[in-house]
């Protein structure tokens, strides 16, 4: 059992804490956010994640757990500090540093003894080296510690799940005593330790999130070619998947990825290799294709509603993903503030983030309780995340709600050809139609299509895109 502090109580923070608490180590998570440590206190979880406030309040009551918003926390037992602050984007991309060096002062100001710092928050190669300088400076007396670069990998909405299952656990770092004091706290979690140094580990992270996003991006762009030649990307996907170098996973076409890592890493990291001197210009395109697939639901009704005024718009699904209640760079946001330039009245409903989708737009849409309330009287609507519960829906009555038959499927959630008989003018992504590949070929090939090319030439790039928060 070990004495262990985490700073910062967001997702990762919460959830490395409070796992670590649930084999066995005695954790402090401390956060400046007062509200929130008072609610954690009473056992209140701020996020909605599958366990988490079950977790919480058993290791509250076993006495492992416990919250505070002081640093003095830190005291001669304390082995291992976790760093797991937010680290946004800067207005250009670049990585803010500023809550971690934050945080790297306290460290350095309250350390008393030999201590592991661990940072956990996703940062830039050399960080690492700069925490250490930081809290070397702010040392009241001389004291070792060691700082080690150990990335986190879960996912939102299954945070829990993956920090029992995480494929690996990277560590980085060049001291021994720091790496056996880390195999041991994690020991319990039986998962492949992967050692390292410092920049590569800060590099595994970034390397591992643009691969993802780029992997998407793939499938995306492969979606809107089936389009165009009557394939299906949920075949092409699956044909893709069964060949093992590939592999199955994060062949998903859609909307586009959103959510608080995906855009922001991928920025991060294009932002690096511009300091370094290097172009890199894979993920440069995966980001710009990832805004032109968040502006296709909004091209559909374009080409099949002339005049807006009146135009009544229907969503379903608001969280970047299901599970969890985040709409940090949800493509909903985007395609909510496209619709709202259009002058569409819109109606919205997800089954866990209306209220955090009320807290970061600025401006008044209808949240509504439940789907069908939605789509009531609406044109058009648009599925943007692909909630379990959205599979059972009474399709026939969504369809007698709606004024109009517009369904742009954004996750490829439903069958076309079921919901075609049920009456929809149906736009799944990335499924051609038998109709399109004949008149094609009939057509002969076509050239690239001017308007298309410029939107990821002269259309808006990802930095040209404000965001709501
Ligand atoms: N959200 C996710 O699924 C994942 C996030 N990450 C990375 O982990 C880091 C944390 O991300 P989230 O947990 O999502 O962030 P978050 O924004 O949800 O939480 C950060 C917390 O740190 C607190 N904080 C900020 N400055 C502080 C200070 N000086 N002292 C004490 N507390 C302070 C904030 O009040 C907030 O509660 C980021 O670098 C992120 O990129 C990595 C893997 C997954
Ligand atoms: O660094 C992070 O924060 C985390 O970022 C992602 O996790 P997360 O953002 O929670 O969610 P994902 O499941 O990866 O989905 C991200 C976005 O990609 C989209 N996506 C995902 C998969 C897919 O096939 N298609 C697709 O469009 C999702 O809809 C979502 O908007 C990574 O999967 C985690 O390993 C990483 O730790």
């Amino acid at each position: 059992m070990m004495k262990v502090i985490v700073v910062g109580t967001g997702y990762v923070g919460l959830v490395t804490g409070t796992c670590l608490a649930e084999i066995g180590h005695r954790v402090i998570c401390i956060d400046k956010d007062e509200m929130k440590i008072e609610k954690l206190k009473r056992g209140i979880s701020p996020i909605y994640e599958a366990h988490l406030e079950d977790m919480i309040c058993r290791n509250i009551k076993e006495q492992r757990l416990s919250f505070s918003t002081d640093m003095k926390e830190v005291a001669e037992d304390t082995q291992v500090i976790f760093i797991a602050v937010g680290t946004p984007s800067l207005e250009d991309g670049d990585v803010d540093l500023s809550q971690v060096e934050e945080v790297a002062r306290e460290i350095g100001k309250s350390l008393v003894s030999y201590g592991v710092i661990v940072n956990k928050s996703t940062v830039p190669v050399g960080s690492c080296v700069r925490v250490a300088q930081i809290i070397r400076q702010n040392l009241r007396k001389d004291i070792s510690f060691d700082v080690v670069s150990n990335p986190e990998f879960l996912r939102e909405g299954t945070a829990v799940y993956d920090t029992f299952h995480g494929d690996r656990i990277v560590i980085g770092s060049r001291s021994k005593k720091a790496v056996e004091v880390l195999r041991e706290l994690y020991k319990p979690f039986h998962q492949k330790f992967f050692i390292t140094n410092p920049e590569s580990a800060e590099l595994i992270k970034y390397a591992s999130n643009a691969f993802l996003a780029t992997k998407i991006s793939f499938i995306n762009e492969m979606a809107n070619l089936c389009e165009k030649t009557g394939g299906d990307i949920r075949a092409v996907a699956e044909g893709m998947g069964m060949d093992q170098r590939i592999g199955n996973k994060f062949l998903q076409a859609g909307v586009g990825f959103g959510g608080a890592c995906f855009p922001k890493d991928v920025k991060g990291l294009l932002k690096t290799g511009e300091k370094y001197g290097y172009d890199f210009k894979i993920i440069r395109q995966t980001l710009a294709v990832n805004e032109g697939q968040k502006q296709k639901p909004l091209r559909i009704l374009e080409e099949n509603i002339a005049d807006w005024k009146g135009i009544k718009v229907g969503i379903l699904g608001l969280a970047f993903k299901p599970g969890t209640d985040d709409v940090r760079e949800a493509p909903a946001l985007q395609i909510i503030k496209d619709l709202r330039g259009k002058g569409a009245q819109i109606r919205v409903y997800d089954p866990v983030a209306n209220a955090s989708m009320q807290s970061v737009l600025q401006f008044p849409i209808t949240y509504c309780n439940n789907p069908y309330d939605a789509v009531t009287d609406c044109d058009a609507v648009i599925l943007l995340t692909e909630w379990p519960e959205f599979q059972e829906l009474n399709l026939r009555k969504i369809r007698r709600l709606m004024k109009r038959t517009i369904f742009i499927d954004g996750r490829n959630v439903f069958a076309s050809e079921a919901m075609g008989e049920k009456g929809f003018d149906y736009y799944p992504m990335g499924i051609g139609s038998e109709e399109t590949a004949q008149r094609k070929l009939k057509e002969g090939v076509v050239k690239v299509n001017e308007s298309e090319k410029s939107n990821y030439t002269s259309g808006r790039t990802w930095n040209q895109v404000s965001t709501c928060n």
